[in-house]
């Protein structure tokens, strides 16, 4: 379990990211933070791995204040998988997901067998091991990221917009295989999206943040639809627009469940 404790976090120059933050993440589900640009997100995400020390309050990893901990040994445990992948470009696919093994002391071979069988957890042909970053699509260069941060097997994995910078299609795919990779792996993942309807698909917690991290709410992906706190909430979800706006129309027999734009979205069972 994952807790935030009132944190907050005033940068040098004086701009205050987060005012004050408390919430629970329980273990083994997937929370995601989202909101517009700047209100916070990435701040709060690498609150966790203490890339950024909070100002005020506390994060706490299973009751324990991560302020006592050790850095390096805390990210150990703690997988971080950022946009744009962030792969070292002079190195090749497989020795970018083995570098923290080799960092950790894991001999060279035992690195690049788990290295290799990660590239096929996440779905990465191992053929691609010997190539170098820039050889690789947008989506193989996420997968490996992906592979990168899960290589020492955390129980915690931070996602900062894994998927923002590939094309729709991919990013379907990605999204996909990041559902069952959570089915699979069973970890406490945290990720931070712009993008509400990704929020939903992955999120088992969503939490609709405000500038400033403030909370303008969180629940279930169903709790929020089912009664969105207000109006900020209700416009940010697209509950003010006609594609989440469903009703049912009878055709022919056959309930149809039609839009607010009058598009028919599916069929009732
Ligand atoms: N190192 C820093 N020094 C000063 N201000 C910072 C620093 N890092 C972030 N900020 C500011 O803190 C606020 C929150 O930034 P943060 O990156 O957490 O937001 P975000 O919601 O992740 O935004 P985005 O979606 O654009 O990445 C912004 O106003 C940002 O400019």
């Amino acid at each position: 379990m994952i807790e935030y404790r009132n944190v907050a976090k005033t940068f040098a120059d004086g701009t205050e990211a987060v005012g004050d933050f408390s919430l629970v993440l329980p273990s083994r589900t997937t929370t995601a933070l989202v909101g517009s640009s700047g209100c916070g997100k990435t701040t709060l995400l690498r609150m966790v791995n203490r890339m950024v020390d909070p100002s005020r309050g506390q994060v706490l990893i299973d009751d324990v204040d991560i302020a006592t901990r050790n850095k390096v040994e805390l990210r150990r445990g703690i997988g971080y998988v950022m946009q744009e992948a962030g792969l070292l470009p002079h190195r090749k696919v497989i020795d970018n997901v083995a570098t923290v093994l080799r960092l950790n002391g894991v001999s060279r071979r035992e690195a690049r067998e788990r290295s290799y069988a990660v590239m096929e957890t996440v779905g990465l042909d191992t053929s691609l091991a010997t190539k170098y970053p820039a050889q690789l699509s947008g989506g193989q260069q996420q997968r490996v990221g992906v592979a990168r941060a899960l290589v020492t097997d955390p129980n915690i994995l931070l996602m900062d917009e894994p998927f923002g910078a590939v094309d729709p299609i991919v990013r379907e795919e990605l999204q996909a295989e990041l559902l069952r990779l959570q089915r699979e792996l069973d970890k406490t993942i945290v990720f931070v999206t712009h993008d509400i309807d990704e929020a939903f698909l992955l999120g088992d917690q969503v939490v609709i943040l405000k500038k400033g991290g403030a909370v303008a709410q969180a629940g279930s992906p169903a709790d929020i639809v089912a009664a969105p706190a207000d109006d900020f909430v209700r416009s940010f979800v697209g509950l003010d627009k006609g594609h989440r706006r469903l009703h049912v129309e009878e055709r022919d027999g056959v309930s149809i469940v039609v839009d607010g734009a009058g598009r028919p979205a599916g069929v009732l069972d």
